[in-house]
């Protein structure tokens, strides 16, 4: 039995590190496990500029410990009025390394996204010749189509066109939680990638309502029916170079997740390694952790692998009820819950 596991320093491909007084709380957490992250721009106003993004890159840096190694990799909010020119520019100078799709009002923060696809042709036709990833929060916004279904309706109506009319765009589908989304992403050229949270591969959707209604369970896209969630297991320890680890580590304060229209994510920073390993081990498949964890998302975006590595060690890790204090505090993910192994540095 393995006693303990090293593996190259691991990335983590999508995160929300907010600001203020928040980001000083969460970090940490991130940068503590993870090499460098691919960090989202939706923040109250959006990240859309150049400027604002190298700006909010030095507050991340400055929220971390002294010694952390972390590097933030910035991306840019699109909106309907994102100019090409100003994205060439911001990923020419390194600011940005990537662009971040999200459907008007699909999300947390996305009243300003993207209203008609169409509106981006200029930026795609940019980004595709730049070799800038496109990042996709992939759910449609019509009312009329049932929530759960969202994703693959995207995938079917948005997604495969796109694919289609961009060859040679990279394209990160993010968060995939349906068997649609999986097998779409497997069998389509090596341009499309898909990150995989560790909620979507622990959850489905009956943890949204195990003996009463769960705000902590509550992310978008909201996790599915079981069939889906062993269909995203099954890509992510596939061993495919398309899936890679983007945990969507996405905190909101107590106070924001306990109400009556409470937000959406889940805030699973601190024991991110531990969860997902879990789901490795489960499906017998602890030698292709590494892969997904620290190899196949640096390829997809063409980035050198990390030096150095980090240790899994067997034994009990308990996570708390809470981090952090008072109104500022966030439920982690498995809150209360002990896991089998623990992160040794
Ligand atoms: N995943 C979530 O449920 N929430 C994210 C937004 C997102 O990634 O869609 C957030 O910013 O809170
Ligand atoms: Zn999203
Ligand atoms: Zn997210």
């Amino acid at each position: 039995m393995t006693e303990r596991l090293t593996i190259r320093r691991p990335d983590d491909w999508h995160v929300h590190l907010r600001d203020g007084d928040m980001l000083r709380l969460v970090a940490g957490h991130t940068a503590r496990q993870f090499a460098r992250a691919i960090i989202m721009p939706n923040l109250v106003p959006p990240v859309t500029e150049a400027a604002t993004a190298a700006a909010y890159r030095d507050r991340i840096l400055a929220a971390l410990p002294e010694a952390a190694a972390f590097t933030p990799l910035m991306t840019c909010y699109l909106t309907d009025a994102s100019d090409p020119a100003e994205i060439e520019r911001g990923h020419a100078e390194g600011v940005w390394v990537a662009a971040k799709l999200y459907p008007a009002h699909a999300t947390t923060n996305s009243a300003h996204g993207v209203s008609d696809i169409r509106a981006l042709t200029g930026v795609l036709e940019t980004m595709q010749r730049i070799g800038m990833p496109l990042l996709i929060h992939g759910e449609v916004t019509d009312p009329a189509i049932d929530i759960f279904d969202r994703e693959a309706v995207f995938v079917e109506r948005i997604l495969a066109p796109l694919v289609r009319d961009y060859p040679a765009l990279k394209i990160v589908l993010e968060h995939i939680t349906t068997e649609e989304a999986a097998s779409f992403v497997r069998e389509a050229g090596p341009n499309l990638g898909a990150t995989i949270t560790p909620q979507h591969l622990h959850l489905n959707r009956n943890a949204l309502f195990a003996g009463g209604l769960r705000p902590h369970a509550y992310c978008l896209p909201v996790v599915k029916r079981e069939r889906h969630r062993l269909a995203v297991r099954a890509a992510a320890v596939s061993g495919s170079p398309k899936f890679f680890l983007g945990t969507d580590s996405a905190p909101h304060a107590i106070g924001r997740k306990e109400m009556d229209c409470g937000c959406a994510g889940i805030f699973n920073a601190p024991f991110a390694l531990e969860s997902y390993l879990a789901v490795f081990e489960e499906e017998g498949a602890i030698e292709r952790f590494e892969g997904f964890a620290s190899e196949h998302g640096a390829r997809f975006y063409g980035l050198p692998l990390n030096e150095g590595t980090v240790t899994l060690a067997k034994g009990k890790a308990t996570v708390p009820e809470r981090v952090g204090d008072g109104a500022l505090s966030v439920v982690p993910f498995h809150a209360g819950e002990t896991l089998g192994w623990r992160f040794a540095g």
